[in-house]
């Protein structure tokens, strides 16, 4: 998979140069390129931004550079990258849209700031490529770097070879399989006794039975207590594959 990633803060991703993702670089499965959106400014103070038409409070970010930008990064011939917009406006990204984007040759991040992006440019964009709007939570963030980053950690770790066969075999919390969409419950490792506190005994019992079943009764319990939503959605889905099934 290609990524290109447009910000007027190419340092922020350094960690992209880390870990598994580094690695993945290295390995050539990943090929992450950087692009400062300055790049394609046309003044001498390099301005990225101005004030919104209508009045209101801070600035937005000028089309003209952003759309060049796109021509030079997105541009070329052949088929073209899905665009990725993170945005608090954009549609909630989540674990199974990370795994429709892995399938993805290409993807190109244009990291806004500021207000936002002039909206000409989503459109000028959408008659080329398509375009997703991503939003990582309700939150307020300065910008669509950190988005950028946990998206693209997100999908990179779907592709075959990120991850080594331990890491793969993680039942992440929201990964599918037996305890598909709910939380993971506590873990423990060596030493059996710390601080006064033991590791639940079942852990330690060579039950492999008895420890999946205390596994899903504390990802239920934590679920509860932090997601119940999920376990509303848990039940109604369960209840409708009971009622196809009958
Ligand atoms: N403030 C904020 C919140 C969510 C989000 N997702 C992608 S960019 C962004 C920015």
């Amino acid at each position: 998979m290609r990524i290109d990633i447009i910000t007027i803060f190419p340092d922020y991703f350094a960690p992209l140069e880390l870990s598994l993702i580094g690695k993945a670089r290295a390995a050539g499965i990943l090929d992450i390129r950087l692009h400062d959106l300055r790049s394609w400014t046309r003044d001498r103070h390099n301005t990225v931004d101005d004030t919104p038409y209508g009045g209101g409070p801070g600035m937005v970010m000028k089309p003209q550079p952003w759309g060049e930008a796109l021509d030079a990064v997105a541009g070329g011939a052949g088929a073209p990258p899905r665009l990725v917009l993170p945005t608090p406006s954009g549609t909630p990204f989540t674990q199974e849209r990370a795994k429709r984007l892995s399938d993805e040759p290409w993807l190109v991040f244009a990291c806004g700031r500021y207000e936002g992006i002039d909206a000409r440019v989503v459109a000028d964009a959408e008659r080329r490529m398509p375009v997703e709007e991503l939003s990582i939570g309700d939150y307020v963030l300065a910008g669509g770097e950190s988005a950028t980053l946990v998206i693209v950690e997100t999908v990179s770790r779907l592709l075959p070879g990120v991850l080594g066969n331990a890491e793969s075999a993680v039942q992440d919390s929201f990964a599918a399989g037996a305890m598909e969409h709910l939380l993971e419950g506590p873990v423990y490792t060596k030493p059996a006794h710390w601080r006064d506190q033991e590791v639940p005994p079942v852990l330690l019992s060579g039950d492999h039975g008895a420890v999946d079943r205390w596994r899903r009764h504390e990802a239920l319990r934590k679920t509860a207590r932090n997601r119940p939503e999920l376990l509303r959605e848990l039940a109604a889905r369960r209840l409708h594959e009971l009622e196809r099934s009958d």
